[in-house]
């Protein structure tokens, strides 16, 4: 069965083909990485498929809702960390989080409890007992509250577009243990990714968009083959090296 479903997704951005027809299948249970270059289409084409950005064709499907035609209800089962998440600034963690599930319409303990336990694990706890405004928060710390919005309705669907930014070693252990523990809970995920490595190691399916394009997607093994993912990434993206005369005035 399938969790989430982009089906043939496209995006102008007058005369720059952002994605064109992007189709991707996360079935449920599967972590599936998106990956490609910078402006490859990636975060255009989540944005569309998790109602952020209107396309100009193609669906998106939540375990068969469509989340364009039925938003409440496909919404309630996607959990959601955009790239570059506008947050609410002047509030600390938890009450960015009382706000978040009050506003999803959650009963307030259920919200309480789950709040301070997201604040714990993801170590934020500390930061909230000084009243740490989230205005103040580092990047990584950003990216960390943004995951614990995304968890705190216990969403079907996580699509997280570059979760591991910034965040620390550490902390990004904590967040493969989560995405690990949601998975095995019966969710699905999607992340998008540069860290070739980490897609490797967390995920099971994996799509490869350049151009807007989806130039191969299936299982792991299906798309690198013998080979690493780097090495397919490579390959089929275009390798780009620096000649000896380009930059010559560095150093000099
Ligand atoms: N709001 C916008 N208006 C115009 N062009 C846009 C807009 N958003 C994205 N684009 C263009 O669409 C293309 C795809 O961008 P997108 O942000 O989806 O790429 P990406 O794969 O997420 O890149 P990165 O890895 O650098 O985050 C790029 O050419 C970008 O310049």
């Amino acid at each position: 069965m399938t969790a989430f479903e982009l089906d043939a997704l496209t995006k102008d951005f007058s005369g720059t083909l952002a994605a064109d027809a992007v189709s991707v299948s996360v079935p449920v249970g599967s972590l599936t990485g998106l990956v490609g270059p910078n402006g490859a289409g990636k975060t255009t084409s989540l944005s569309m498929a998790v109602g952020l950005l209107r396309p100009d064709s193609g669906t998106a499907r939540v375990h068969g809702i469509d989340v364009w035609a039925d938003p409440t209800r496909a919404k309630a089962m996607l959990g959601v960390l955009p790239d570059g998440l506008a947050l609410p600034e002047r509030l600390t963690g938890a009450e960015l989080l009382r706000y978040w599930g009050l506003l999803r319409g959650m009963a307030p303990d259920v919200v309480a409890s789950r709040t301070a336990e997201l604040l714990r694990i993801l170590e934020l706890d500390e930061a909230e007992a000084k009243g740490v405004l989230v205005i103040e928060y580092s990047t990584g710390m950003r990216k960390k509250i943004g995951l614990a919005t995304a968890l705190l309705h216990s969403p079907k669907v996580l699509v997280l577009d570059e979760p591991f930014e910034a965040v620390d070693p550490v902390s990004a252990r904590v967040l493969r243990a989560i995405m690990r523990r949601f998975v095995a809970a019966g969710g699905s995920i999607v992340i998008s990714s540069h860290v070739m490595s980490l897609v490797e190691d967390l995920c099971d399916r994996v799509a490869i968009i350049a151009k807007g394009e989806v130039v191969a997607a299936g299982t792991l093994d299906e798309v690198r083959g013998d080979g690493s993912l780097e090495d397919v990434f490579v390959r089929l993206v275009g390798e780009r090296s620096i000649g000896e005369e380009e930059l010559a005035w560095l150093g000099s």
